[in-house]
């Protein structure tokens, strides 16, 4: 695999990314832990509320069936808290083993810097001191300020004001085999992943703030492409009045604006949103003015179904077969007129586009292949910290599964209809013993949408 060629490529290439940035606080979670907070709170009550499945975090039992809920199924997950007073609950029952840069543009301007892109430009509304110091330090890494009514790029981590607020998500790390005793039943997870806390603070708006939003022309011209994600933190009511379709359309404009001088490209990164009315929102009204979107298993699940197929959506959360993935990929695909949509799961990456697409099957594969090494990489060593870590990842193999994925995929292919589509997959590198596996899904996109635009641009058709 030639990623040595896709380094190249980044040398030369500028992305901008919006909106969410904030600290991960992690625990490493250990059986002992979980049995603990099931007994606690007694495993009836555990079960009942796991059946009501709360959509968010207001009380301490809410999130220990959310929790039992994610070990159980091994799925990834992210449930919002909104009542900052259960803080003081958290602190007094754990103890956090790290705490990392997190957010989507966190989490991929430190990634992209450290692969020396030409220029990284990461935007978030709110940037605290503690936030900005976790940007590496890195000259090409900068944030948008305004200065004398023009638009000024500053050294990302010197870019903080002193009275923004931190916003802190908890992040609780699973591993595969990890065995608890819920009531009578001995529970094993299936699988290695992160659930997460998502703190939704008072403060928190999802937008560009006016100063910065006349720039966006601007910034769309000087950049190769735009990733943004964040809006799963758009909020239904806030204290003035204002409502999620507030935040909807000015995000909407904000793709028109970064888009009006020139088509620059838009990567969407999904994440979950626990309520289904703003996720068949998000879907409905923002997809279709991306051209790229990223999603993880569970994720095209839950937007299969808001937007009229839950069986199909149920079938995937339950049995995970690959050619139910393709399915719900191409209903997606053309529901919201994508050029290109990834999904990325535990055992393969996948790539759903037309057949008009530029580019081939293999130089797609290949876009998916530097893809799974960056985030075998991440998983290695923590962190990637330079284009030659990436020598960590390619040494990696592929996942057990992988053989029986490709089988199934040509199956799957023969029989469904593809006739129009390309579709290609490549089996994901799964480090056995990851330093965490929070933020591997941000790695993937970022490094698959950045190496896509880098093909599109070699071939002159970008
Ligand atoms: N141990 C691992 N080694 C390598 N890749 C992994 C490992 N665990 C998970 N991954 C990859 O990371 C992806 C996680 O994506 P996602 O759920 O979107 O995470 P996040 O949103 O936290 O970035 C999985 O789909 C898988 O492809
Ligand atoms: O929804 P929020 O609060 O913006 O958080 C996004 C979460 O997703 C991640 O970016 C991982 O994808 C975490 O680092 C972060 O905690
Ligand atoms: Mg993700």
């Amino acid at each position: 695999m030639d990623w040595q060629g896709f380094v190249k490529d980044f040398k030369e290439m500028a992305l901008y990314l919006a909106y969410n940035t904030n600290v991960d606080a992690i625990v490493y979670l250990k059986e002992d832990m979980v049995q603990r907070l099931i007994d606690e709170f007694g495993a009836e009550g555990v079960k009942k509320r796991i059946e009501e499945y709360p959509r968010q975090i207001d009380e301490p039992l809410d999130f220990v069936a959310r929790l039992v809920h994610a070990l159980k199924t091994g799925k990834p997950n992210a449930v919002p808290m909104f009542n900052q007073e259960l803080n003081s609950w958290f602190d007094s029952h754990f103890k956090y083993d790290v705490e990392r840069i997190g957010g989507q543009v966190g989490i991929i301007a430190n990634l992209l810097a450290n692969l020396n892109f030409k220029q990284v430009i990461a935007y978030s509304p709110i940037l605290g001191k503690k936030q900005a110091e976790m940007f590496v330090d890195r000259n090409n890494l900068l944030y948008p300020t305004v200065e004398h009514e023009m638009l000024a790029l500053k050294k990302a981590r010197e870019a903080y004001r002193e009275s923004d607020p931190v916003k802190v998500n908890r992040i609780f790390e699973f591993r595969k085999g990890m065995k608890f005793k819920l009531g009578g039943d001995l529970i094993e997870v299936p699988h290695s992943g992160r659930f997460i806390v998502s703190s939704r603070p008072d403060e928190l708006r999802i937008e560009t703030k006016d100063d910065i939003r006349p720039f966006l022309p601007k910034i769309g011209e000087m950049v190769d492409g735009v990733i943004l994600s964040g809006y799963q933190g758009i909020k239904k009511f806030y204290p003035d009045g204002k409502t999620a379709d507030y935040y909807l359309n000015r995000a909407k404009r904000d793709i028109e604006l970064l888009k009006r001088n020139r088509d620059v490209k838009v990567h969407v990164e999904f994440a979950s949103i626990q309520d289904k009315e703003l996720r068949k929102k998000v879907v409905r009204e923002i997809f279709p003015l991306a051209d790229s979107v990223g999603m993880d298993e569970a994720e095209i699940a839950h937007i299969l179904n808001v937007i009229g197929y839950p069986e199909l959506s149920d079938r995937i959360f339950n049995y995970n077969r690959i050619e139910d993935v393709v399915l719900g990929g191409k209903i997606i695909l053309d529901e919201t007129n994508l050029e290109i949509l990834q999904i990325h799961t535990i055992y393969y990456i996948m790539y759903i586009t037309r057949s008009s697409n530029p580019l081939s099957e293999k130089e797609l594969r290949s876009s998916l292949e530097l893809a799974t090494i960056l985030a075998a990489t991440r998983a290695s060593l923590g962190d990637v910290k330079s284009p030659q870590d990436l020598t960590v990842g390619q040494k990696v193999p592929y996942n057990e599964q992988g053989e029986y994925v490709k089988l199934r995929f040509e199956e799957a292919r023969r029989r469904i209809r593809t006739r129009g589509y390309k579709i290609v997959i490549t089996p994901t590198r799964l480090v056995k013993q990851p330093v965490s596996t929070v933020g591997l899904g941000d790695t993937i996109s970022a490094g698959a949408f950045s190496s896509y635009l880098a093909l599109l641009k070699r071939k002159g058709v970008y």
